[in-house]
């Protein structure tokens, strides 16, 4: 692992790290926010998973998520959204390829070589960070925007007893029924629906539903609302009387503007969860 760059920051570090990837096959990098606490022990983690054509550095710059977590005493993580390097395939649109690997490992050419993102977030990242940081393993949360919110909400139902807590910014909420979905889960799993069924956070919802809290918000000025689906989702949540929220966020888009102005919420939601018993 190289450090990138480390910054002071609310008296912690923002760090920024790159390493070779055995999931994705290439060089991969990530931010990583640890707060001073971190100094005396491991600290909880929040990962937070982000959106179309975004790197780990959009919400390590723009969310600002490192005031709260420092104030939590929380580490951040950033991860990228997909591989990176010139023997990477990509597509000229920016909703598929690099910058949009929907969180998920593909089968089909030509992505399924370094397209792995499910693995690199759920299992190599985890390790690295435990490896390398003071992170307390067994105090993980996550969150995320968009199609970070649909990466999010889908590890936390699949993966029961990771995380304390989810919640996640305008999530792509039901993919397989929507042009930010079906698309990319039929280049990168094939025709086969039954497969996109576990990336899909509102039919995983009606099936598993999350052993913890949720917390949704979505602006209401969103002008993707029509490929978001949130509709779908909340009405799933209450179909399985899910433990959680969901907030339409009155006048809200879908930028930064809107992630940043709910981030508070969101840490102080995933603190009370992670320094719960
Ligand atoms: N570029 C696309 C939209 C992509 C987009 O809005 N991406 C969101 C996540 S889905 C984002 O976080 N963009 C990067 C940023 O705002 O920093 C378009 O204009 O249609």
């Amino acid at each position: 692992m190289q450090t990138v760059s480390e910054n002071k920051s609310f008296g912690g570090i923002q760090g920024v790290y790159s390493h070779a990837s055995d999931a994705c096959g290439c060089d991969m990098t990530f931010g990583l926010f640890l707060p001073e606490q971190a100094a005396e022990g491991p600290v909880p983690v929040l990962w937070y998973l982000s959106g179309l054509t975004c790197t780990h550095e959009n919400a390590m710059v723009k969310a600002g998520a490192q005031a709260w977590a420092a104030e939590a005493g929380i580490a951040l993580v950033f991860p990228d959204t997909s591989p990176r390097g010139e023997g990477v395939a990509d597509d000229e649109a920016y909703d598929l390829g690099k910058g949009a690997g929907f969180y998920v490992n593909a089968t089909e050419k030509p992505w399924a070589p370094h397209f792995r993102m499910w693995d690199y977030v759920t299992e190599e990242l985890p390790n690295i960070i435990t490896a390398n940081f003071a992170i307390a393993e067994d105090r993980q949360a996550i969150t995320g925007h968009s199609m970070g919110g649909h990466g999010a909400l889908t590890m936390a139902m699949r993966l029961p007893g990771r995380f304390r807590s989810v919640s996640a910014f305008a999530p792509i909420a039901h993919p397989s029924q929507s042009d930010w979905g079906r698309k990319q889960l039929a280049a990168y799993l094939g025709a086969d629906e039954s497969l996109w069924a576990p990336h899909d956070s509102t039919l995983l919802m009606k099936r598993l539903g999350f052993d913890g809290p949720v917390l949704i918000d979505q602006g209401s000025k969103d002008q993707f609302l029509e490929l978001l689906k949130p509709e779908a989702l909340a009405q799933a949540m209450m179909e399985r009387r899910q433990n959680g929220t969901f907030r339409m966020q009155p006048g809200y888009d879908h930028s930064y503007f809107f992630v940043s102005s709910f981030m508070h919420d969101h840490i102080a939601f995933h603190a009370e969860a992670l320094y719960g018993n």
